[in-house]
């Protein structure tokens, strides 16, 4: 640091070292006097920050205190979040986020990030150039309609872009920098939003039609001028734009879309590793997703690519899969299907009963995509059961609130048989004197190591593919005591290094694509391990 305005220095949360300046920084920097007379090591801060946490009780005020902490000390922030993410990553993601969501415009204290309204549409390239950072790599961008569960939270959905880019920082060691979460205002269909005093964003229903796209392209357009090497993450677009979208830009720019791409990675990266856990192999078995939505047809896309990989013909890989939805099963009598469920569709009886659906197609595995809380029922869960010796139950809607089943249900129901993993996390449950450990199947598992690959490769685009990579790299770091445990996903609390083992397979497949944009180095790795941010006070 060479600035002398300590002062400056002081409130710039990237650079603030708060108590653990030194003597001598402090004499070089004019911090004399701005700050108390001992000098702390960070770790000593940390214990700080745990000491303030712990008195408090609500998951929401955790949440503010640590997105306080990173408006002024971002090491220090980075430091707690890194160093435990099984206990900080509940309160800066899924599921206290869906909650700040919620309460955004009542608990918000200071703007972060790009908010572009609609009514800017002509301006987006300018109001880019606002932003401090001229080199920015990686946007996550969302227009709040559809956050996790919770639906339409308009601009109060900002807190989603935040929570996952922390993420690419926390998980995957993606220096914060070149990270930039954005809000597409397009307006909100939530009416106690729009009738309360404290919204802060536009008080307008929701654009639609050529309107909303016409602002999608000006925001691609500019933001893939102002800064030439971003990676665009679509998050949380409601199911009828996410498609739509992503398949508009995937070959353009370099983009994806979380909720399809990195859910169904984490997904098949699961079903992966419980089928190694079973011993049924994923050729043998048979998929019903409950939901039709974007998500359900990102993972099972991603299915039928590996299914096809495992040299199944495609169209007995989509033999394979069910789905059901609000109106029941999707058979081919239907006449309200998209082109993308079509696909999914069987040549059968209609079925409006999920637990009869179950008994009648006899699935190896249900994945709850649907945002109903409970949709996984007792009946249902017994029905698998009766089944399956180890039936795969995915609960994966979030937040908690919006979880198909407990991990509790799911043990006790099964009396203990299940394959269990669920998108929001889960207390360990014991069942008859077995302690068991649910995994979570968050995109959380992807999303950073893909943030890792993009990052050391300056990746050009994204395909299905280096998703599918990902996905059976994170399914191989799954060992034997992880299994004993009942997890499918490695534990939580190796994320990082799990993040950068996929980010260095997904490296080498942008390579091997030819979509790097830079020349391939002797040893990929390296190059990985290279570009890691590490929570510390740099000399
Ligand atoms: O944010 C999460 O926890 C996972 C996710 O993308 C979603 O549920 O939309
Ligand atoms: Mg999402």
């Amino acid at each position: 640091m060479e600035t002398n305005d300590g002062f400056i220095v002081l409130h710039d949360p990237r650079k603030n070292r708060g108590t653990a300046f030194t003597e001598e920084e402090r004499g070089l920097l004019g911090l004399k006097g701005l700050l108390p007379e001992a000098v702390e090591s960070i770790d000593l801060q940390v214990e700080r920050v745990h000491e303030q946490i712990g008195k408090l009780e609500k998951p929401i005020n955790k949440y503010v205190y640590l997105l306080q902490l990173m408006e002024t000390n971002e090491t220090l922030f980075y430091k707690v979040l890194m160093d435990d993410p099984v206990s900080y990553m509940p309160l800066v993601y899924t599921p206290t986020v869906g909650e700040a969501c919620q309460t955004f415009g009542h608990i918000f204290r200071r703007p972060r990030g790009i908010y572009l309204s609609i009514k800017e549409k002509d301006n987006i390239r300018a109001i880019l150039q606002n932003w401090q950072e001229k080199d920015v790599r990686f946007t996550v961008v969302t227009d709040g309609e559809r956050i996790l569960g919770l639906g339409d939270l308009g601009i109060c959905g900002m807190g989603i872009p935040i929570g996952k880019l922390s993420l690419y920082t926390a998980c995957a060691g993606v220096p914060p920098e070149y990270t930039l979460p954005i809000m597409l205002d397009a307006g909100t269909n939530n009416q106690e939003f729009l009738n309360d005093s404290l919204y802060p964003g536009l008080r307008q229903e929701r654009a639609r039609g050529e309107e909303y796209d016409a602002f999608i392209a000006a925001f691609v357009e500019a933001i893939t001028e102002v800064f030439p090497k971003i990676c665009i993450q679509w998050e949380d677009f409601a199911g009828i734009n996410a498609l739509r979208i992503l398949n508009t830009f995937r070959d353009k720019v370099c983009t994806f879309n979380d909720d399809i791409q990195g859910t169904a990675a984490v997904a098949t990266g699961g079903l992966l590793a419980a089928s190694r856990y079973s011993g049924k192999p994923l050729t043998h078995q048979k998929f019903l997703f409950l939901g039709a939505g974007a998500a359900a047809i990102g993972i099972a896309d991603m299915l039928v690519q590996r299914l096809q990989k495992e040299a199944l013909a495609a169209e007995v890989a989509y033999e394979r899969i069910y789905m059901f939805d609000n109106k029941g099963l999707l058979v081919t009598s239907r006449s309200d299907l998209t082109a993308y469920n079509q696909k999914f569709a069987h040549d059968q009886e209609p079925s409006d009963s999920f637990v009869d659906t179950i008994k009648n197609i006899r699935p190896t595995a249900i994945i709850g995509v649907s945002t109903i809380a409970g949709a996984f029922t007792r009946e249902v869960i017994e029905a698998m059961s009766a089944i399956n010796e180890r039936p795969v139950i995915f609960p994966y809607s979030n937040p908690t609130s919006h979880s198909e089943c407990t991990a509790d249900e799911a043990y006790n129901w099964s009396k203990g048989k299940a394959i269990f993993a669920s998108g929001s996390p889960f207390p360990p449950v014991i069942y008859n004197g077995k302690t068991f450990i649910p995994g979570q199947g968050n995109n959380v598992y992807i999303f950073p190591a893909i943030g890792l690959a993009v990052f050391a490769t300056e990746a050009r685009r994204l395909t299905n593919e280096m998703f599918l990579t990902a996905s059976e790299a994170l399914a191989k770091q799954v060992k034997a005591e992880d299994f004993e445990q009942g997890l499918i996903y490695p534990p939580l609390s190796n994320i990082f290094e799990v993040s950068v083992n996929i980010a260095v397979e997904v490296a080498t497949r942008i390579f091997d694509s030819d979509l790097a944009g830079i020349d391939r180095p002797l040893d990929i790795e390296a190059l990985v391990k290279s570009k890691i941010y590490r929570a510390k006070y740099e000399q």
